[in-house]
């Protein structure tokens, strides 16, 4: 009942590997490293350091550990490079995904879990955005998802393989014990911005548009705490395994913080007064996005445990703070 995670000395893969451990599972971990980190891995999870297009080698972790579940985070993730380089994301977001369902059927998995993302969405026309809105994917990020998760529902149909896609809106925080946490390089999401301008990382940071139809002016997200998140992976295998059918759900807690409340969030929670500079809106984003987790809750029966952004932001900002004192990225 080996359970194998690509990706995972990424962000979310890491915390994933822990709640697969915390639950006493020992997962089998393969990263190419391009923008993970073997330190964020649980001790004694094995490393494989390998490409997931490398065919013959995924096969061969496949076999050595009788792999039955695949939980897929390897990928590209900055939608605004995807605008700029679309066949970097259509190959390691869609062609690999491909080859790695090739090497799945091929060698008896049995279950498959996909990182997907609000961003196949685009624009909603209302909020909060269930998994029936409409599916317009405004950059190639979301659109090389998309298409992954719809190889995925395909090929579940035509063979013995059961296949949930999880549609993550923001995903934010680190463990609350400080075993793992963000530490992607020159990230851009709100919440890690926030935290390194409070750590004295950045010099300030700046609130992208302040004219949006909101209370306060400023763009509203779904902010999910990522071991929640990581615990609807766990929760979304037990459920395969006793025998539910495909799925693709959202995972948010269907409500929303503005850019301004995050930011005194972040501020209370480190301290810190650091300096926020009011700037234009940045092109592509939207005033609100929330989502529907109805059918995730009642599905994979999760009860979310963090949902507060006070100990989000606490979370990430402990974390930004262990990384600053050890000098990491
Ligand atoms: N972070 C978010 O807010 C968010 C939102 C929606 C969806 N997602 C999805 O969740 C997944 C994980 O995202 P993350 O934030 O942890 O990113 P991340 O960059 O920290 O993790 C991705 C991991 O995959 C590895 N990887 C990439 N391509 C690979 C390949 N070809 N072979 C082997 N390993 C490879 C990287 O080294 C890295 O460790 C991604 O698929 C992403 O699209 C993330
Ligand atoms: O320095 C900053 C960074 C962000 N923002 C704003 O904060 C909000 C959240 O931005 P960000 O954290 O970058 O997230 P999103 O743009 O909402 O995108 C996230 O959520 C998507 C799913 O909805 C994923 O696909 C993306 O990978 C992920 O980055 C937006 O209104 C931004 O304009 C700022 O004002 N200043």
């Amino acid at each position: 009942m080996t359970v194998l995670i690509t990706g995972g000395a990424g962000y979310i893969g890491s915390h994933a590997a822990l709640a697969f451990l915390d639950a006493g599972e020992t997962p089998v971990v393969v990263d190419n490293l391009s923008t993970g980190f073997d330190w964020l891995l649980p001790e004694g999870v094995p490393l494989y350091q390998q490409d997931i297009a490398d065919r013959e080698e995924m096969e061969t972790v496949l076999r050595r550990h009788d792999i039955e579940t695949i939980v897929h985070f390897a990928g590209s993730i900055i939608l605004p490079e995807s605008i700029e380089n679309p066949l970097k994301y259509y190959r390691n977001n869609t062609v690999n995904s491909l080859g790695l369902m090739e090497a799945a059927v091929a060698c008896g998995v049995r279950h498959f879990v996909f990182s997907s993302t609000a961003a196949v969405y685009g624009l909603p026309d209302s909020v909060p955005v269930p998994e029936s809105a409409p599916l317009r994917p405004q950059a190639p990020y979301g659109a090389s998802k998309l298409m992954t998760e719809q190889m995925l529902m395909d090929v579940a149909k035509a063979h013995d393989l059961t296949v949930t896609a999880l549609r993550y809106f923001n995903v934010a925080g680190a463990d609350p014990r400080g075993r793992s946490g963000q530490a992607t390089r020159e990230a851009t999401n709100l919440i890690k911005v926030a935290c390194e301008a409070a750590t004295g990382k950045r010099p300030s940071m700046t609130v992208f548009g302040q004219d949006y139809d909101t209370p306060d002016g400023t763009a509203i997200r779904d902010y999910i705490h990522v071991t929640d998140l990581a615990l609807a992976h766990r929760l979304a295998v037990e459920r395969m395994r006793s025998g539910g059918g495909n799925l693709i759900a959202n995972c948010g807690y269907g409500r929303g913080f503005s850019v301004l409340e995050v930011v005194r969030a972040v501020k209370a929670a480190s301290r810190s007064d650091f300096t926020v500079e009011m700037g234009a809106r940045r092109p592509g984003d939207c005033p609100e996005v929330v989502a529907d987790s109805r059918l995730a809750r009642a599905e994979l029966n999760w009860q979310p445990e963090l949902d507060d952004i006070n100990q989000i932001v606490a979370d990430a900002y402990r974390w930004e703070e262990a990384l600053a004192k050890r000098n990491r990225v």
